[in-house]
C-alpha cells in the first residue's frame, strides 16, 4: 500500500511536475503567440501611421536626398506646412486664375465610347449632364492653327547644358507657341480636333450628381484590381506606389468635392455638405487622406517644375486685360517666396526610376495609365467623365514634366505643353487645394470619433501596454 502510495505519491509528484512543465509550456507559447499577434496586429492596423503625416513626410523627402544635401528644412513639406501656403498663397492664387477666360475653356471629347464595356448610365440628376459652349463663346484665338514648332535639331533647341537637364526640362527658352502633340500617357489623340468639344469649366462645376452603383463601382474596380492595384505593405519600389497613390489621391478629392457639394434635399434642390459621406469615405481612411496630400504635392511639384515654361506661355484668349491677369497670377503662383520657403522641393522625382529595370518600369506604368485613361470614356455621367478626363490629363500632364525622356531615356529638355494640358494641370491643382481646405475644415467636425483626434491612438496604445504588463507579469 505504502509502495503503491510511495508510487502514487511519486506519479503524483511526477505528474504535477509534468502539468507545470505543461503549463509553462503553453505560457511560453502563449505568449510567443501574444507577441506575434500584437505584431500582425500593428502592423496591419490601418491607422499605425499617426495623423502627423510622417508616411507622407518619408515619401516626399527620402532620408537619403535630406541628409546627403543637408538641406533638411529645404526638401521636406509638413502637413502643417502645406496647409498654411495652400490657406495663404495657393487657394486664393488658383482660385482667381481659373476663372479667367484662358483657363476656363477645356478641349475635351466628352461622347461615351467604352473600349471595355458598353455605357450602362446610372446617372439620375440633370446636372450629371454638361453644358457645351456654343461655338462663338469660346476664345478665337483657340480655333486657330498651333504655330509651328521649331524641329529638335534647330541651333536654338541645342542651347542649355545638358548636365543640368534634370532640373531644366522644362526651361524659359522651351516655349515657343502652343502645340498640338499626343500625350503619351493618355488614351485620348489629343491632335484630333474633330471629336472635340469646347466646355466652359465654370458653368459645369464638379459635385455631387447622383453617379453611382454598378456603374460608377466597376469603374473604380478596374482601376484599382487591374491598373493600379493597392501595393502590399513593405512593397519597396517607390514607382509602384506613385502610381496607386495618386489614384487614390485623386479619388479622395473627387469624394470630397461630393461631400462639399451634396444635392441634400432633392425635391426642394438644396445644396449644402454632406460631412457623414465626408467622414466615411475620406477622413475615416488616414491613407486615403495621405494620398490627397501626395496628389497634391506631386502636381505642385510638377507645376513648379515648369516655371519658367508656364512663365514664358502665350495665355492669349482674345480679352487682352484678362490674359495680362492670368499672366501675373501665373508669375505669382510659381514665383511665390512663401512656397519656396515652405516646401521648395515638394516632390523629389530624381528618386524614380534609378535601378536597371527603370525603363521598361517607367514603360509598363505609362501603359497602366494609360489604359486608366482610357476607363474614363467608360464614366456613365457626362459631368463626371468630364472632370475625370481633365483631372486624369492634369496628371497625365504632371507625369508628363516630371518623367518625360527622349529617345535615350534622359530627361527631355525639348518637353512641349499643349494649351488644353496647362489648362488639364491648372485645374487638377486647384481641386485638389479645394479638397485639402475641406478637409481642413472638417477634420475637426467630424473626427470625434475616429482615429483621427489622435485619441484612439492613446486608448489603443495604453491598452496594448496594460495588456503587455500583464502578460509580463504572469511570466
Ligand atoms: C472617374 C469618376 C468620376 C466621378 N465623378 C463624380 C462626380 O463628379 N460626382 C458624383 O456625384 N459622383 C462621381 N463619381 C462617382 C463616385 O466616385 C462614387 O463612385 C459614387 O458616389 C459611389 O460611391 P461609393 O460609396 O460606392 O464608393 P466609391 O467612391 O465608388 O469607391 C469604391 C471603392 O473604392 C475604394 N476607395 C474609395 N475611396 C478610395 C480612395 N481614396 N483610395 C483608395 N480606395 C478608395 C473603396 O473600397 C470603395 O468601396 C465618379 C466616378 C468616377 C469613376
Amino acid at each position: 500500500m505504502l509502495e503503491v502510495d510511495r508510487k502514487s505519491n511519486a506519479s503524483s509528484n511526477g505528474d504535477d511536475k509534468k502539468k507545470k512543465t505543461k503549463k509553462n509550456k503553453w505560457k511560453r507559447w502563449g505568449f510567443i503567440t501574444s507577441v506575434i499577434a500584437v505584431i500582425v496586429a500593428v502592423y496591419l492596423n490601418p491607422w499605425r501611421h499617426s495623423f502627423n503625416y510622417s508616411l507622407l513626410h518619408d515619401y516626399i523627402c527620402s532620408e537619403d536626398t535630406c541628409e546627403s544635401t543637408d538641406i533638411i528644412e529645404e526638401c521636406c513639406c509638413d502637413y502643417e506646412s502645406i496647409n498654411d501656403i495652400n490657406g495663404e498663397v495657393l487657394h486664393p492664387l488658383l482660385q482667381e486664375l481659373v476663372k479667367t477666360p484662358f483657363f476656363r475653356y477645356f478641349k475635351v471629347k466628352l461622347w461615351c465610347d467604352c473600349l471595355f464595356w458598353p455605357d450602362d448610365g446610372m446617372c439620375r440628376l440633370r446636372d450629371c449632364s454638361v453644358c457645351e459652349c456654343p461655338e462663338n463663346e469660346f476664345p478665337e484665338s483657340f480655333k486657330m492653327p498651333s504655330l509651328s514648332i521649331l524641329a529638335k535639331d534647330d541651333p536654338v533647341c541645342q542651347e542649355g547644358k545638358p548636365e543640368a537637364t534634370v532640373d531644366r526640362t522644362l526651361d524659359a527658352k522651351s516655349f515657343r507657341g502652343w502645340v498640338e502633340i499626343d500625350n503619351p500617357w493618355t488614351h485620348d489623340d489629343e491632335t484630333d480636333n474633330g471629336e472635340m468639344t469646347y466646355v466652359n469649366l465654370q458653368l459645369n462645376p464638379e459635385h455631387h450628381t447622383g453617379y453611382r452603383g454598378p456603374s460608377a463601382r466597376r469603374i473604380w474596380e478596374a482601376i484599382y484590381s487591374e491598373y493600379c492595384p493597392r501595393y502590399a505593405y513593405g512593397e519597396t519600389c517607390p514607382e509602384k506606389k506613385v502610381l496607386y497613390k495618386l489614384i487614390s489621391g485623386l479619388h479622395s478629392s473627387i469624394s470630397s468635392h461630393i461631400a462639399a457639394d451634396y444635392l441634400i434635399d432633392e425635391a426642394n434642390y438644396k445644396w449644402g455638405s454632406n460631412l457623414q459621406l465626408m467622414r466615411d469615405r475620406v477622413l475615416k481612411h488616414f491613407d486615403r487622406v495621405e494620398n490627397l496630400y501626395f496628389t497634391f504635392l506631386f502636381v505642385l511639384r510638377a507645376v513648379t517644375k515648369a516655371a519658367a515654361y508656364l512663365d514664358q506661355a502665350e495665355y492669349d484668349s482674345g480679352n487682352h486685360v484678362e490674359d495680362l491677369r492670368a499672366q501675373s497670377l501665373i508669375h505669382q503662383l510659381v514665383h511665390d517666396s512663401k512656397l519656396q520657403d515652405a516646401c521648395a522641393l515638394p516632390f523629389n522625382e530624381a528618386e524614380l526610376w534609378q535601378g536597371q529595370g527603370g525603363p521598361i518600369l517607367r514603360q509598363q506604368i505609362q501603359d497602366q495609365f494609360r489604359n486608366i485613361s482610357a476607363l474614363m470614356d467608360c464614366v456613365g455621367c457626362e459631368k463626371c467623365r468630364l472632370w475625370g478626363k481633365l483631372q486624369v490629363l492634369g496628371l497625365a500632364t504632371s507625369l508628363q514634366i516630371l518623367f518625360s525622356v527622349d529617345d535615350q531615356g534622359n530627361p527631355d529638355p525639348h518637353l512641349q505643353l499643349q494649351r488644353n494640358e496647362v489648362i488639364a494641370l491648372i485645374n487638377l491643382l486647384n481641386r485638389l487645394s479645394e479638397s485639402l481646405i475641406f478637409v481642413a475644415k472638417t477634420r475637426d467636425n467630424v473626427a470625434i470619433n475616429s482615429p483621427a483626434n489622435g485619441l484612439f491612438h492613446r486608448q489603443w496604445g495604453s491598452s496594448i501596454a496594460d495588456w503587455w504588463k500583464k502578460l509580463s507579469e504572469s511570466n
